[in-house]
């Protein structure tokens, strides 16, 4: 009996049929990575299997072929809708419209499922990221990138072993460059350093600029037309820097915070007497940080105003814990920062946009003129869908919840200019 590793399969070279005895045992990695190259693996004197279509090969990663999300009308191929996607920015100034063209999905979809996501960095958020989206169980494949590939493989088959458990069939792989995960219909981009207790996230910025820049560009060239999800802190700031790197449109290119810093009020509010924390409405915007402004003209519970129910002081001490939940968190893990929720949060903002029900969600997005303000990234609330950001939606805020929000914006361009004089 032979046992056939991943580096088997490597060193079979171009063959295209490697003849396996019965009594053979070929490891999950292996086939893992035969179906990679391209290899069908056939047992001695077993019914050859028609060839597996379920994952392009390195050779044909630019495929395209739309996204089939249940319930959606089945998008035009590229080719028949006349080329490359073209930006969405529609000439009227108005960034994000109702309506506006989505660009179909990239990837091979075997199973018919929803293409492939990559997370970037297999550090606690990529994995929570990574297990939320494989449990939902809509797309063919999510691929986790680390530096330390094995890391990355390791986590992807520790994942797929709860495959039967979770009732999922999505792929899970694990490897260890952008390059290698190949095209993408959205990246989730987690790696960077984490905050220590004691730092705050604008700290972060240089170290995880440089991390930004580099990925954003090399995601760029492999998915030329994927959505971004950004989720490296200092939020705000990386979200904007990456859109510029990675020369996307700024549909494109979404940063994940509101729906994190919305989850962490809801449960706050709740433990507060608000009630139930998924009945519980509201929205965090501005950033992700400091000058976070949670309207609270704008939160109810089960339909009624949360001020009604929770009284004024402990209303805004739930808003000042909500803003300060990361380094509560940073403090007591001592190492590292929170991960359930953040990974939690990205996933939904993926699984949201691939579903393409039109959901809004609190996002850092490139401001339009909507809230007065425009060109700078902010958490502000965001109609998604398949291809991104359809709108920026304005809500009726009140006039000192407008100024908060003003106020963060010129701060997070005031960290930009900062940025860029050091970059
Ligand atoms: O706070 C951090 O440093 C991590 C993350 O942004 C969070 O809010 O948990």
């Amino acid at each position: 009996m032979k046992v056939w590793a991943a580096g088997d399969i490597d060193a079979a070279g171009d063959t295209k049929t490697l003849l396996v005895d019965p009594k053979d045992l070929v490891t999950p990695l292996a086939r893992e990575r035969a179906r990679e190259l391209g290899i069908d693996i056939v047992t001695a004197g077993a019914t050859p299997t028609p060839p597996a279509v379920t994952t392009p090969t390195r050779a044909a990663v630019t495929t395209a072929s739309p996204v089939a999300v249940p319930g959606t009308p089945k998008p035009v191929p590229r080719e028949a809708a006349g080329g490359p996607v073209r930006s969405m920015r529609p000439p009227s100034g108005a960034l994000y419209r109702r309506g506006a063209p989505l660009p179909s999905a990239i990837t091979s979809s075997g199973r018919g499922g929803a293409g492939r996501v990559v997370v970037i960095g297999a550090g606690h958020v990529g994995m929570i990221t990574a297990l939320r989206l494989a449990d939902a169980d809509l797309f063919d494949e999510v691929v986790l990138v680390d530096i330390d590939e094995g890391r990355a493989a390791g986590v992807a088959l520790d994942l797929t072993h709860t495959a039967a458990l979770g009732g999922f069939a999505t792929r899970v792989r694990g490897t260890g460059s952008v390059e290698d995960a190949g095209p993408a219909d959205y990246v989730v981009i987690t790696a960077g350093r984490a905050r220590q207790p004691g730092m705050s996230r604008s700290d972060l910025v240089s170290t995880n600029a440089a991390i930004v820049g580099d990925l954003a560009g090399r995601v760029a060239a492999v998915s030329p037309h994927a959505v971004i999800v950004v989720v490296t802190n200092p939020l705000d700031e990386m979200t904007h820097h990456a859109w510029q790197a990675s020369g996307f449109p700024p549909e494109r290119v979404v940063g994940m915070a509101g729906v994190l810093d919305t989850a962490r009020f809801q449960a706050l509010a709740s433990l507060a007497g608000g009630g139930r924390a998924d009945r519980i409405d509201a929205v965090a915007l501005g950033s992700h940080g400091e000058e976070m402004v949670i309207p609270l003209s704008q939160a109810t519970s089960s339909g009624r105003p949360l001020t009604e129910l929770i009284d004024k002081t402990t209303l805004e001490a739930v808003v000042d814990r909500a803003r300060g939940s990361g380094a509560e968190v940073v403090g007591l893990l001592k190492s590292g920062s929170a991960f359930m929720a953040p990974g939690t949060s990205a996933a939904g903002m993926v699984l949201a946009m691939a579903r393409d029900r039109g959901q809004i969600m609190p996002a850092a997005v490139l401001a339009d003129g909507s809230y007065g303000i425009r060109d700078v990234y902010i958490g502000l609330p965001a109609r998604l869908g398949r291809g991104g950001v359809r709108e920026i939606v304005e809500l009726d805020l009140r006039p000192d919840e407008l100024r908060a929000l003003r106020q963060a914006a010129d701060r997070i361009k005031e960290r930009l200019s900062q940025l860029a004089a050091v970059s």
